[in-house]
């Protein structure tokens, strides 16, 4: 998996039992992006010239990355290449456009997974989205199917929320459906402001954020965006959440800020977005299970508890999966559903006209 954040690749290597009942990760790699290739994607997500040679080498690139993790994740487990059934390859977004100017719209994950399986000798399973959107979907979040099977407690109501670049929640309710949709950026927004003001890819811990004060007459126009308030299904990315787009807010509202207020503004936004929107439900929720990069910035978990009092509000380590491991296996776990031919999207999530068996498999050999 390498998701909208483009901090690199998250590899797991995760078992079933015998009776095809999920079992666990048993191995994890983090490979980051080297800078140059970092710029490479980020370029991506905008129009320029020759993009489509730009993003098929890109895609080439990006399946040598993987080929390389899914090596280091045979190493980790001693493993043969022979005893894995099948790689889940997400590719790297570079548009979300469901549903526009057509009634169909597109989602444009680069990858080549030709390539992996050539590299590999593993069946590939990749472009998850597109069948989503062909029956009137969204394409995302594909999440929320994954969360039910492995964190679904029938006695308890929990919400997950997943944050990477750009976060969605997950709600979990005993006997219905998952629910779940794209609340806003997730660490999109902190960490190009870390970059551009610290030259550092993110903020550890949150600490530069703890060190400022929020703006409230920046917080409240960065409340007041639009995409907020849309009813579900609805799922964003960088198309909105991205540099002018805030530098647009900074110059109506905070022109002279320090960069440090502006952080702890950027990272209240995160925290209260989520926290809106599990608040409007006017439902009691068990707890808050986080996961993605987002668990780890302690400042963000804790502006988090504060907004939902009475939730608690926990890592997603603290129920078995640590949070750079969740959206990975969630990968691998939809190319376990493809290989069983079952549907693995939730209509009620992305608007679909039905569940659907997701992605396309590209033999090993
Ligand atoms: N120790 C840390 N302190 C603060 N933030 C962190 C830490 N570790 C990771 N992060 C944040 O998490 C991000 C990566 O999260 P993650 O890998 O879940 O994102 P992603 O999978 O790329 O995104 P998405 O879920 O949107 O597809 C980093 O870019 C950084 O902002
Ligand atoms: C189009 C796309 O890549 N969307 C991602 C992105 O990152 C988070 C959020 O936006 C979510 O909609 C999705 O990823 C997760 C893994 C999903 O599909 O559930």
């Amino acid at each position: 998996m390498s998701g909208t954040s483009l901090d690199g690749v998250d590899g797991v290597l995760c078992r079933w039992d015998e009776s095809d009942r999920w079992h666990g990760v048993v191995a994890h790699v983090h490979q980051p992006f080297e800078a140059d290739f970092q710029a490479q994607l980020l370029a991506l997500q905008a129009s320029g010239p020759d993009e489509l040679h730009r993003a098929a080498l890109a895609g080439n690139a990006l399946a040598r990355r993987y080929a390389e993790v899914v090596e280091r994740l045979l190493q980790q487990a001693a493993m043969p290449a022979s005893q894995v059934r099948a790689v889940g390859a997400h590719g790297q977004t570079v548009r979300h456009q469901p549903l526009a100017f057509d009634g169909v719209g597109y989602t444009s994950q680069i990858n080549n997974p030709a390539l992996l399986a050539e590299r590999c000798g593993i069946d590939v399973i990749a472009d998850f989205r597109s069948r989503d959107l062909a029956a009137g979907g969204q394409g995302a979040p594909l999440v929320p199917t994954f969360h039910h099977a492995v964190f679904g407690d029938p006695n308890r109501t929990l919400a997950l929320v997943n944050i990477g670049g750009i976060s969605n929640l997950t709600l979990l309710q005993a006997g219905l459906a998952p629910r779940g949709w794209d609340v806003g950026p997730g660490n999109v927004l902190m960490d190009l402001w870390t970059i551009r003001h610290l030259g550092r890819t993110y903020d550890e811990g949150g600490r530069w954020a703890a060190s400022g004060q929020v703006l409230p007459g920046l917080l409240n126009a960065l409340l007041a965006e639009p995409f907020l308030a849309l009813s579900p299904p609805k799922s964003t990315g960088r198309d909105l959440f991205h540099a002018s787009w805030l530098d647009a807010h900074l110059a109506r509202s905070a022109r002279s800020a320090e960069p440090a207020d502006v952080q702890a503004t950027l990272c209240a936004y995160t925290a209260q977005s989520i926290a809106g929107d599990l608040l409007r439900l006017q439902l009691q929720v068990d707890e808050l299970l986080v996961c993605g990069g987002g668990a780890l910035n302690g400042e963000l978990m804790r502006q988090l508890q504060a907004a939902l009092a009475r939730t608690p509000v926990l890592s997603s380590d603290e129920r078995g999966l640590p949070p750079l491991q969740v959206e990975a296996a969630a990968f691998a776990w939809l190319a376990h559903q493809h290989l069983r031919r079952q549907a693995a999207s939730e209509p009620a999530v992305t608007g679909a006209r039905g569940p659907r068996i997701l992605g396309c498999c590209y033999p090993g050999y």
